[in-house]
């Protein structure tokens, strides 16, 4: 396997996960998984540095900001843990922490399962509220984080300082935010922090007020100051302030005594009324902080022990299949609904056939559930002891959706419906056109998209931009109105002015990703270029292999993608990247920028695109090979950590000057 693909496969598999979790609170992936595949690329970048990119996941923290928040600098980053998801992780741990320090113990507190927030107080009152962004730059949600009763807007004393805790929502809460969700016809929260993160950053105080969030802190910021010398003082000392905490935690004089009280947590949390992930250790003694030192991500003197994924009981009922966008087909669990992890669970994936065979599973089994704090439950094994009258699996031959014959290649898992008509598979493609990380056509989500497929409205991704034609008909629709309409209708004419790597990436071309669209238009500016593109001149892009050249290939050839072109140009849509977005400077080819602090002549997504366009990369992190970090106001550690590297830095009048004009 070319390992170089391999990590960029998994650093895109990331990102994208990153930005469904913390950007749009709608992972589709589950935090057992996520750990995965983040644990591999750690590992390959650990064994080939050479090919570790400078922007990885691995060394940034959580996700993008929204444009429709404040942003906030944190005084101290907000940081992320590293994992631990055995004992042996855990005395790998203890051993690296035996290498600064000795005569230490150990904190350990439940890690709730919620989203860390920072919480300023002046004289004892509370002021504001931030999340905690992308480590550096956080959004401000004081008004939504106000309306969390147990939150103190007075401290027992008058003191000046920043506070850190976990937002989070407690069982019974989600469950009646979701009870309300499904009476008005809502897309349902998948579990409890997604709906904590979701509610937190909405607009509307008034609807966080109702949800019933709750916060246990437990970090303050240079407790020192305070005189407070240990992190189970810490706790105690917020508690005395008023700030509810955790009363779970516990101190170890050893490792070993860690790993015996995980043992004790495990069973512990199944009897919470809210959700824990894991358990988190940080050494003591506050003094050892600094020898232990800090990665630009995380902590040296924590860790972050993750539960195994919890397991449940129940009956198979059924087994049903959807169609995906690209026509494969997945067969799915329907299950008595029971509780896993805090929240009700029908359904479950069962991947493809040979998951089916291969685990011996029939309809009517009792089987094993799993699902950690996440998404997509699967179904793990049967419980072959208790099988009684069932039905053996048989894989369908033809389409759910339109009946074609179902087709299988020789050595893969999945089978395909392969009709370029079937309603399904438009869907799901008229879903993923729309969605964020494509067009980004905000109120055309799933369910508009199917009524307006079934009602004849749109077939194809081009009928979208033909709507307004029909804005009279599309009012008289069930639950639709002229409010709802125009809200509609403005937010497709605003996707049109969308860059191209956004269109190519919504026409769900096999292999083209979002990062894979970018770094092909870098080359190809259009669409037309991309069509004249031979197999040789593709490969020839960095990171561009056979598979994706191919695909593309196949894909632009096809009669569709010339009516395509032409119907754009007719609905004026760009099929070309702007012309000064095309041409590289060589102050920019191949550099490396870092951007820091509050911008203001540019947004940050107006710097990272002139960058970008100019041929240079934008990274979330300083490190040597980093060239230039873009210093706004208020910039923090990275400014810091380039001073120390003897990384240049800009300042906004400089870049501006840089910029070649037309
Ligand atoms: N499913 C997905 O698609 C997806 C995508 C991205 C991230 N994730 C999940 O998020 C994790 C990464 O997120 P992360 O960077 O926030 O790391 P993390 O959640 O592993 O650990 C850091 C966070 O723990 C929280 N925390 C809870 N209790 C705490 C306590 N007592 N003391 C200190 N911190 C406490 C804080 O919010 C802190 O920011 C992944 O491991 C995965 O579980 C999932
Ligand atoms: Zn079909």
């Amino acid at each position: 396997m070319d390992i170089k693909k391999r990590m960029m496969a998994l650093e895109e598999a990331i990102e994208k996960a990153n930005y469904e979790y913390h950007t749009l609170d709608k992972p589709t992936i589950s935090d057992f998984e996520y750990d995965l595949l983040m644990q591999e690329l750690i590992e390959l970048e650990s064994k080939h540095p050479e090919f570790k990119s400078a922007s990885s996941p691995t060394q940034k923290v959580g996700g993008v900001i929204l444009d429709k928040f404040n942003k906030v600098v944190h005084e101290r980053p907000m940081m992320s843990l590293s994992n631990a998801f055995s004992d042996q992780d855990l005395l790998d741990f203890d051993e690296r922490v035996q290498k600064e320090v000795s005569g230490y113990t150990y904190n350990m507190e439940l890690k709730i399962d919620g989203l860390a927030i920072n919480l300023k107080y002046i004289d004892g009152v509370f002021v504001s509220a931030s999340t905690r962004g992308d480590g550096v730059v956080g959004e401000d949600v004081t008004s939504n984080v106000k309306t969390i009763k147990s939150l103190p807007m007075r401290l027992s004393l008058p003191l000046t300082l920043e506070v850190r805790g976990e937002v989070f929502m407690p069982h019974k809460s989600f469950e009646k935010a979701n009870e309300e969700r499904a009476k008005e016809g809502l897309e349902l929260f998948r579990n409890a922090r997604n709906a904590a993160a979701g509610t937190i950053r909405q607009l509307d105080s008034s609807v966080v007020s109702n949800r019933g969030l709750d916060i246990f802190c437990y970090t303050l910021v240079d407790a020192e100051k305070y005189g407070v010398n240990t992190q189970s003082g810490v706790l105690d000392y917020l508690s005395k302030l008023g700030f509810k905490t955790n009363p779970k935690n516990v101190v170890s004089k050893d490792i070993q005594g860690v790993i015996h009280q995980i043992r004790v947590y495990d069973e512990l949390r199944k009897n919470l009324p809210y959700d824990t992930d894991g358990v988190v250790i940080k050494v003591n003694e506050l003094s050892k902080y600094q020898q232990i030192g800090q990665t630009v991500k995380y902590p040296k003197w924590a860790i972050a022990y993750k539960f195994a994924p919890e397991e449940v009981t129940t009956r198979l009922n059924a087994i049903t299949f959807q169609v995906g966008r690209t026509g494969v087909i997945t067969p799915v669990a329907e299950l008595t609904p029971v509780l896993i992890s805090g929240s009700m669970v029908a359904r479950a994936t069962l991947h493809n056939e040979d998951y089916i065979k291969n685990l011996d599973i029939e309809i009517g089994d009792e089987v094993i559930v799993r699902k950690a704090g996440e998404i997509i439950p699967e179904v793990v094994k049967p419980v072959l002891e208790k099988r009684e009258n069932t039905i053996p699996f048989k894989m369908i031959d033809h389409c759910p959706s339109c009946n074609s014959k179902l087709t299988r290649t020789e050595g893969e898992a999945d089978w395909f419906c392969e009709n370029p008509l079937c309603p399904a598979q438009h869907v799901g493609k008229l879903i993923h056109f729309a969605s964020r990380p494509a067009m980004n056509i905000d109120s055309l989500g799933e369910k508009i998209v199917v009524q307006l497929y079934e009602a004849g409205y749109i077939k194809d991704f081009l009928d979208i931009y033909k709507l307004k034609e029909y804005r009279n008909e599309l009012i008289e629709l069930d639950r639709m109105g002229d409010k709802k309409v125009d809200n509609l209708l403005m937010a497709i004419e605003a996707s049109k002015q969308n860059s191209l790597d956004k269109l190519l990436f919504g026409l769900g071309i096999n292999h083209v990703g979002a990062k894979v669209a970018k770094l092909l238009l870098k080359k190809f500016p259009s669409l037309e270029a991309l069509k004249a593109a031979s197999f040789e001149a593709l490969t020839s892009v960095d990171d561009i292999g056979a598979a994706i050249a191919n695909s593309v290939i196949q894909y632009f050839s096809s009669e569709y993608a010339t009516h395509l072109i032409d119907t754009l140009h007719e609905l004026g849509i760009q099929t070309s990247m702007p012309q000064s977005e095309s041409k590289t400077s060589p102050l920019f080819e191949n550099k490396t920028f870092v951007l820091t602090g509050k911008l203001e002549l540019f947004t940050r997504e107006e710097a990272s695109s002139i960058i970008e366009s100019l041929g240079g990369k934008v990274s979330g992190s300083v490190s040597k090979k980093t060239d230039y970090v873009l210093a706004g106001s208020d910039a923090g550690s990275k400014l810091e950590k380039a001073n120390a590297l003897g990384v240049t830095v800009l300042d906004e009048q400089t870049f501006k000057e840089m910029i070649p004009s037309e």
